[in-house]
This record gives C-alpha cells, structure tokens and sequence, in this order.
C-alpha cells in the first residue's frame, strides 16, 4: 500500500519544476527569440547538443527562434593552419581577400553546417543560411574607428538593410533559421558585388530587431558582463540602457561588439537583451524558463519591474546594477 505514496512524492520535485515554466511558458508564447551562439561558447559537443536541446525546446514550446552563430576561434585556426595572421582592431578581424574566403568557408560550411546536424537530430527543422540569402543582410564597408581616426580593416561589413522575408517565411513554417554573420553589398554595381565580415553580435542585434524580436540572448564564455573585468568577477546581473552606455567607454575587446548590440537591440524594440554563460549546461532554459536569472539582462530604459523579475533575486556573486525599476513585460 506504501508504494504509490512513495511514488507520489518522487515525482512532486518534477512536477514543481514544470509548474515553475508555466508563467514563463504562457509569457514567450509565440515570440521570437534570436540567439547568438560564441565561438568560445562552442568548446564541447556535450555543449553543442545542449544548446540544441534546448533550441529545439524553445521550439516546441511554441517560441520562435532563430540562431546566429559566431566562430572567431575557428575561424583563427582555419587562418592559422593557411599560414595567415589573425589580427584584431577595435575588436573585429582585419579581413584581407584571402582571409574573407576562409571566414565564409569555416562560418558558412563548418560551424553553420555542424549547428544545423545537431538541431535536425531532433527532426527536420533547421536550415542554415547566410546574410547573403535573399537578401537577409545588405552591408557596406565598415572602417574601424581608433582614436578618432577610421581605419581600414579591409573586408569588413556594416550593415546597412535587412529583408526579414525568408527568415519569417521558415519560422512561419515551424523552422529554426541558423544564420551566418556573412553579408554582400547593397549596390553590386558600385561595390563589385562584395562579400563582408559581420560580427556576430553585431548581426544577432540587427536581426533581432529588423524581427521586431521580444528577446536577444548572446551565449559566450564569461558568465555575464563583469563590472570590473579583469579584476574582479562580479556580474552585473541587471542594467538599464542607458546605465549600458555610461559602462560602453570602459569594456574590452569581445565585450565591445556584444554589449553595442545589446544595447541597440534594446534600443530598437527588442524588450530585453541577456548575456548568458555557454559553458552552463541548458544556461537557455535556465534563463528562459525557470526563476533562476543567471547573466546579465539589459532592459529598456523606463520600464517597471514585477515581482517576478530574475535579475532582482540577487544571486550570489552578482551585483544589481538597475537604477529605476523596470522589467520587461
Ligand atoms: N567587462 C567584461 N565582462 C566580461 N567579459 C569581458 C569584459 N571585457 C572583456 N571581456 C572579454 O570578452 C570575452 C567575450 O567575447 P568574445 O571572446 O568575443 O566571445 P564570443 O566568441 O562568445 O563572441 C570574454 O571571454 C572576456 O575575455
Ligand atoms: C568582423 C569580425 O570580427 N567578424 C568575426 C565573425 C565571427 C564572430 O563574430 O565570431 P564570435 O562571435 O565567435 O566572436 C570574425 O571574423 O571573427
């Protein structure tokens, strides 16, 4: 007689967990979610298939996401082993002819091509494209600005339009778009048709907005923005935008581009923008659909935060950097 009791309460720490998704689950119904999955975030398969689980969780939950990934590293070693220099200004890569067909062959034909097999483990759902499809992402060339001067990083895209056309078409139809940071020239004729180097996050932003996206998260390799990187690892678990650019002069290298895109994202639209830790097993369903903020969220400026607010938990480590109230509803 003991044993459908003992049973019965197995299981309740089971069922908590899914009744704590349900306010999270009934909220992100139905809202796109574009993710940009780090080169640096990428450093195991195990986490490889848990970033797919998850997405395609997302996906089953009814959300709508849409992946861009980066592969700085890669890219490097690819460059490396074709005996060419990798180099950096102002955080993106000086991207020589040569460099930008080894950028467009590791981004488009090995770390976008890899994503996509793990995702469709899971059933026929993602596909992968670049910038340069259907016009997603139009560019123009993007000189580096480095103490006031513009400096020329070669083929280095800025983007200029984006046609969200195809990206809706595939969510529309239940697909996980996987995008490459690749874009071509808005004018061939006045461009020679050119192909560009987009940062990551740069492109993660762009597209969140031109989607009119509700979230931006951005997987890397930290656990969040730090306040006083290197010095201390102290997170900032929440900021407005307008907090985000007092701190913008002060941020270092990969933190640049990712925290600008943020910050535009939120600017634009997008109702919140989280930097999350990729080295954390599930760190997109922890986020998204449990209590338990980790990260750094940025929010819009103005807006009022519930009860139910993530970054307002405080959680060991972190420092709660918001001035004004405000959450994302
Ligand atoms: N304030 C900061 N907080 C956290 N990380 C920082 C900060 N400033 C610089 N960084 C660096 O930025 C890196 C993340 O950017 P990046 O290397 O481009 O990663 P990804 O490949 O995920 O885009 C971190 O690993 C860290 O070395
Ligand atoms: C212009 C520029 O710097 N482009 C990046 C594109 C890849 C990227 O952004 O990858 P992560 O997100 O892993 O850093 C690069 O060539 O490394």
């Amino acid at each position: 007689m003991s044993e459908p009791t003992a049973r019965k309460h197995t299981a309740l720490p089971k069922a908590r967990i899914l009744i704590e998704a349900l306010p999270w689950l009934t909220r992100h119904h139905g809202k796109t979610v574009v993710i940009k999955f780090g080169g640096n975030a990428m450093v195991d398969d195990e986490l490889k298939a848990a970033f797919a689980q998850d997405v395609v969780f997302l996906r089953h939950a009814g959300l709508r996401p849409v992946v861009v990934h980066g592969g700085g590293p890669q890219i490097s070693a690819q460059l490396d082993r074709h005996g060419l220099v990798s180099e950096f200004k102002a955080g993106l890569r000086v991207t020589t002819d040569d460099a930008m067909d080894v950028v467009r062959m590791v981004l488009a034909g090995q770390v976008q091509r890899e994503l996509v097999g793990l995702l469709n483990r899971h059933g026929p759902l993602a596909v992968g494209m670049t910038g340069e499809d259907a016009h997603l992402m139009s560019a123009t060339k993007h000189f580096a600005e480095i103490d006031g001067e513009q400096v020329d990083i070669g083929r280095v895209g800025q983007i200029t339009e984006i046609d969200t056309g195809a990206v809706q078409a595939l969510l529309d139809d239940g697909r996980i778009p996987v995008v490459s940071s690749i874009a071509r020239s808005a004018d061939d004729f006045d461009e020679g048709g050119q192909v560009y180097n987009v940062n990551a996050d740069t492109a993660a932003a762009a597209l969140a907005v031109a989607l009119g996206a509700e979230t931006l998260v951005v997987l890397t390799d930290v656990e969040g923005l730090y306040a006083d990187w290197p010095n201390s690892d102290d997170v900032i678990s929440k900021l407005t935008a307008s907090q985000l650019e007092k701190l913008l002069p002060e941020l270092a290298s990969g933190m640049v581009p990712k925290m600008e895109g943020c910050l535009y994202a939120v600017r634009h639209g997008v109702t919140t923008a989280r930097v999350l830790d990729g080295r954390v097993p599930h760190a997109i369903l922890l986020e998204i659909f449990t209590d338990e903020g980790i990260g750094t969220m940025v929010l819009p400026d103005g807006t009022v935060i519930d009860q139910q607010d993530k970054g307002s938990k405080g959680d060991k480590g972190h420092q709660d950097n918001q001035g004004d109230k405000g959450e994302d509803q």
